[in-house]
């Protein structure tokens, strides 16, 4: 598959894995939809895009996962169609079980999980229609295992999971193609915007997440993965990945390996 002329909806574009992923497709000739909270952050990512009339933007917000319809139905008027939407946004959680207010816990999963099938169900009509679409989503290394500090964020990840492997499974003879991105660290953001036990942010960037894959790397890598159509990617260093593989095939082991893990 190559991405001349195809029309592909990002979410999450106005920083990190996102804003790189959505440069990286433009370069490669892909007309985008642009989407985060914040449209001044959409405008310079727009402003940084190979040819930015071929960009549209517009605002969601996941956590208002009940009103994403209308929003979908005006994505679909900028180019008429919807090739691929890259369900990408989403938020962090550094807080232990037991210092994290259930309220916490609901937004987290309201955002990651809830906001990201709302949005997959108001385009899959469309893609049913055309006989043809691509769901692609960021979800985590932390879909897979679970790490200390993280509960909601890993459950809400596993969640994609499980929802996207159905819908894969669902969908497969209307030629619709389900892409599961897992990255381990990369340098943006995500450690500063990750929601504290109290729902505030931490706004502290963790040294392992400062250490993680440059986002533009990632954004390579990414689109290659998208342009394969591949199931499931992990986009990673090798501890992270060696993680996914000791949990899947010696989970005893993993066990003793993550509890040795900090827990502040
Ligand atoms: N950076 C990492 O180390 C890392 C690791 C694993 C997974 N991820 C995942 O990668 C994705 C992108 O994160 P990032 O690293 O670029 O972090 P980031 O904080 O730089 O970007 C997150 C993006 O999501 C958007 N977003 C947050 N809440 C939203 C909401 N309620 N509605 C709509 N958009 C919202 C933000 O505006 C921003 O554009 C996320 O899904 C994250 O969970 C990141």
């Amino acid at each position: 598959m190559s991405f001349n002329n195809k029309v592909i909806w990002v979410t999450g574009a106005s920083s990190g894995i996102g804003k790189a992923l959505a440069i990286e497709l433009s370069n490669q000739n892909a007309k985008l939809i642009l989407s985060s909270r914040n449209k001044e952050d959409l405008e310079i990512t727009k402003s940084e895009c190979k040819i930015p009339e071929d960009v549209k933007i517009i605002t969601l917000d996941y956590e208002d996962y009940t009103n994403l319809k209308p929003i979908a139905d005006e994505a679909l008027t900028f180019f008429g169609r919807i090739d691929v939407l890259v369900n990408n946004g989403g938020i962090s959680q550094r807080s232990l079980v037991k210092d994290t207010a259930i309220t916490v816990d609901k937004r987290i999963i309201d955002i990651n999980y809830l906001g990201v099938v709302a949005l997959t169900k108001a385009i899959l009509p469309h893609f049913i229609e055309n006989n043809a679409g691509h769901f692609v989503t960021t979800t985590s290394i932390v879909g897979k295992i679970g790490t200390p500090l993280r509960s909601s964020y890993a459950a809400s990840k596993h969640a994609l999971h499980g929802f996207f492997d159905s819908l894969r499974a669902e969908h497969h003879n209307d030629n619709i193609a389900v892409t599961l991105v897992c990255p381990g660290f990369v340098n943006t953001n995500i450690s500063k915007n990750a929601l504290t036990g109290d729902g505030s942010p931490q706004q502290k960037m963790d040294k392992a997440t400062a250490n993680g894959i440059q986002p533009e790397r990632f954004a390579k890598l990414m689109a290659k993965a998208i342009k394969n159509k591949k199931e499931e990617v992990y986009i990673a260093g090798a501890k992270e990945k060696l993680g996914v593989y000791v949990k899947r095939f010696v989970p005893k082991i993993f066990s003793v390996m993550v509890r040795k893990l900090s827990v502040t």
